[in-house]
């Protein structure tokens, strides 16, 4: 039996024209939340569900509209306001139906208080983008929001518009938003909401037709006509409208298809879920909010997942720099910093924060491995190597996928062969030196004292404690991976997987 809110949904969906196939089925638990499930066996290429542009809440359909374009608030900016004004409104907003169904807020790290931040987050990957983004949001409402509560006109309930209100509806933009189009920008699609995140085994994409007609926009350069935009965050399915047309055997229970808007002739007007494999009748039906890690997925939608494999720690060059200096001369480093970057290498990020990814395996980006090897040169090696560099440019790179430095070679970024197994002692040790460091940064705790809080800790009553117990946990253990390789005790795998491309996620605003 639905729950009340879902059954209110429900009906305000029909009432906008949303369609979902009645072999699915929503499920509310006090626990867990809305999730989607087959009723019967779904088959790839099913279109389940069809939402309607027009009744996605955007700053385009939105009461607030006007103001939103005559102050000029931008992307998820203007996305916020409107949530907090439809919320202004009540029972008068279109969106009502569907607006009491989304909690106040999703509990991702930019809601927690400062001290909850610094407390459970203390040197994992977001701490600080959390801190930084914590005070953006707030800079950009002082700057943007408040000036519009002054004015008379407008007559907005500051209660509705507070700082608390603000990132309530971030929160949930980040959680829950989607790209639609041109036109709309991002939005909240209700229906596509509901389905839950798997990593890398997702049953469901959502897709978006381009629409190049239904926008008074005057960016006409939309090219993609009727292009499918699959969008990789997330998104789930609901189910559909029985008046639908094509709906086979309902009663049976027997998967239905919705016309898809590409069979259509390109129905632009109209938002799809697509089955993208088979499920069986009884499990739940998965979107993908991405191949995000830990770090991402818990500041982004406010979780993590046991075992990710896209997780990554980074190593800060400004740690790197750190060990240089309890071992080396200013001088000395900056030298070989910039013998370095000669070279032609470089780290992630921007001249104001850069860093180095470990990957999940525990394998150091090689670009670190060759900025160690390049800061322990021996001072004739390094005199050696910078005339040579001097003399014949940056040309350090052969074609064979490795690299020759003073004798050592390294192997290049596009290539597959173990790292490990070319690894001069005294970088190996420099790489242990820098996993302690990077660990240091969580404090006096041990992997083993977080692993056991996270058994005695409460999935449903203390989300977030658990949430960042595993980040932690996860995070640790990634840098006993580096530390194993970069331990010469330890036989390597000689087949180690080609780095997966990640990219540092964490550092995304909404
Ligand atoms: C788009 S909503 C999905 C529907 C949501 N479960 C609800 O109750 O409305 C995204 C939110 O669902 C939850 N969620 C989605 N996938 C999850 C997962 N694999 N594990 C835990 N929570 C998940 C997170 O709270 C996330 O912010």
């Amino acid at each position: 039996m639905a729950s009340r809110r879902l059954r209110t949904l429900k009906r305000w969906m029909k009432s906008k024209g949303f369609q979902w196939s009645d072999a699915l089925e929503f499920v509310d638990t006090p626990e867990e939340g809305i999730a989607v499930r087959a009723l019967c066996e779904l088959k790839e290429g099913d279109v389940v569900a069809k939402m309607p542009k027009e009744a996605c809440l955007t700053t385009k359909t939105s009461g607030a509209r006007e103001i939103i374009e005559e102050a000029g608030l931008d992307g998820h900016l203007g996305l916020a306001f409107a949530i907090m004004y439809e919320r202004s409104l009540g029972g008068d907003s279109p969106w009502n139906g569907y607006l009491q169904l989304l909690p106040y807020q999703e509990s991702v790290p930019i809601v927690w208080t400062l001290n909850e931040v610094n407390e459970l987050l203390c040197g994992t990957e977001l701490h600080q983008t959390v801190q930084e983004d914590k005070a953006l949001i707030y800079e950009d409402w002082k700057e943007n929001i408040l000036p519009l509560l002054d004015l008379a006109p407008l007559k907005l309930n500051p209660k509705f518009f507070a700082i608390e209100q603000y990132f309530a509806a971030k929160s949930l933009i980040s959680s829950r938003s989607f790209e639609i189009d041109d036109y709309h920008g991002s939005g909240m699609v209700p229906l596509a909401d509901l389905f839950n995140h798997k990593t890398g085994a997702e049953d469901v994409h959502f897709t978006a037709m381009s629409s190049n007609d239904d926008s008074d926009s005057d960016d006409d350069d939309s090219t993609n006509d009727g292009a499918l935009n699959e969008e990789v965050a997330f998104t789930q399915s609901s189910s559909v409208d029985m008046t639908a047309s094509n709906i086979a055997n309902a009663g049976n229970c027997t998967a239905s298809d919705l016309e898809s808007s590409s069979d259509s002739e390109g129905d632009t007007s109209m938002l799809e879920m697509i089955m993208i494999k088979d499920v069986s009748s009884g499990t739940e039906v998965f979107n993908t909010y991405g191949l995000l890690g830990n770090a991402a997925l818990l500041h982004r939608y406010g979780f993590t997942e046991q075992d990710n494999s896209y997780d990554i720690v980074n190593i800060d060059m400004e740690l790197v720099l750190q060990w240089c200096s309890s071992t080396f001369s200013d001088r000395h480093s900056r030298a070989r910093v910039a013998l370095w970057r000669r070279l032609g290498y470089s780290a992630c990020g921007n001249q104001n924060s850069e860093y180095f990814e470990i990957s999940f395996d525990g394998e150091p980006q090689i670009e670190l491995l060759i900025l160690l090897h390049i800061m322990l040169l021996p001072d004739n090696a390094y005199q050696k190597l910078d005339l040579s560099v001097s003399v014949t440019g940056n040309s350090h790179e052969s074609n064979v996928g490795t690299t020759l430095l003073n004798g050592y070679i390294f192997p290049n970024k596009a290539s597959n062969m173990s790292k490990k197994s070319l690894l001069p002692k005294n970088t190996c040790d420099a790489l242990m030196s820098l996993a302690d460091m990077r660990e240091s940064l969580y404090g006096l705790n041990s992997i083993e004292d977080d692993m056991e809080a996270l058994e005695r800790c409460s999935l449903v009553r203390e989300r977030k404690v658990f949430h960042s117990l595993m980040l932690r946990i996860n995070e640790r253990k990634i840098l006993e991976k580096l530390r194993k390789y970069a331990s010469p005790a330890v036989e390597m795998n000689k087949h180690s997987s080609p780095r997966k491309k990640l990219k540092r996620t964490t550092k995304k605003t909404s």
